[in-house]
């Protein structure tokens, strides 16, 4: 069972998630323009010399920005987080796109590989969105799924915490279709989206997934119990980590 953690900037941080038994930890570059972070080039030293995984996301498109900040952190995987979905030209389009961009990034670094998110929607809503089909169309260039909740309201589409990119809501998506997408792939499949030290192991043998993924619900929380972006909260991460393993255990995984 592969646990991944979200939003891991620093090497202390890096240090203590590998530590408390994480094995894919996550980063985030947030612009094009500010790809080039000496901080998180040394977080990314700190996880390979801890035994851990590197992940890098890009909230952006620019392939040679992409390329650049690849050459230089040389992570152990790159996550396309991409809505996809919500393309105002439709998604299949916009889906050939990004595979072509996934089919360069394999193309120039074979080495890395690829993490692609598939959204979603919440429990019992979107029952009519292509999840699977468009899941078929990514699977032949793509190392690992992860799927993550996608946000609609009245069955529509809404924005996302980060606009155009699916990911960190808090809020569980459908496990019927998480595990329906893990059953199909023949690549594994990471279960995220609102996942907790509390919910974690029901999701475990809901989705009967090769890993699970948090950020959200591990994270600190500040003094009104909102969580803050950016800093995780050791304790979660450790229960996190012990309740996922454990319901793995539990289903013979
Ligand atoms: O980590 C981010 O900042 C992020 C931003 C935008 C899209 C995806 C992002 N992270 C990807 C992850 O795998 C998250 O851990 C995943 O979305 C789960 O988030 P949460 O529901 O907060 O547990």
């Amino acid at each position: 069972m592969i646990i991944q953690i979200y939003e891991i900037q620093t090497p202390r941080e890096a240090e203590a998630m590998a530590a408390l038994g994480v094995d894919h930890i996550g980063s985030v570059l947030t612009a094009a323009d500010d790809w080039k972070q000496p901080q998180l080039w040394q977080t990314i030293q700190e996880v390979a010399a801890a035994g851990a995984k590197s992940s890098l996301i890009p909230l952006f498109d620019d392939m040679d920005a992409i390329s650049a900040a690849l050459d230089y952190y040389q992570p152990d995987m790159i996550h396309f987080c991409h809505t996809v979905l919500d393309a105002p030209e439709g998604w299949e389009p916009w889906c050939g796109r990004l595979m072509s961009m996934q089919a360069t990034v394999k193309q120039r670094f074979p080495q890395i590989a690829v993490i692609r998110s598939i959204p979603v929607p919440p429990p019992g809503m979107g029952g009519d969105l292509p999840v699977l089909e468009l899941a078929r169309h990514f699977e032949p260039l793509s190392d690992f799924f992860l799927t993550d909740t996608l946000l609609l309201e009245n069955n529509a589409l809404q924005h996302q915490p980060e606009n155009g990119y699916v990911g960190i809501t808090g809020s569980i998506c459908d496990w019927d279709t998480a595990a329906r997408l893990a059953a199909q792939s023949a690549i594994p499949v990471i279960a995220a989206g609102g996942l907790s030290p509390d919910n974690v192991g029901d999701a475990v043998k809901a989705i009967a997934p090769a890993g699970v993924d948090s950020c959200t619900l591990t994270n600190a929380r500040d003094a009104s119990g909102r969580p803050i972006r950016f800093s995780k909260d050791p304790e979660k991460v450790a229960r996190f980590v012990a309740k996922a393993r454990k319901a793995a255990a539990q289903s013979g995984m």
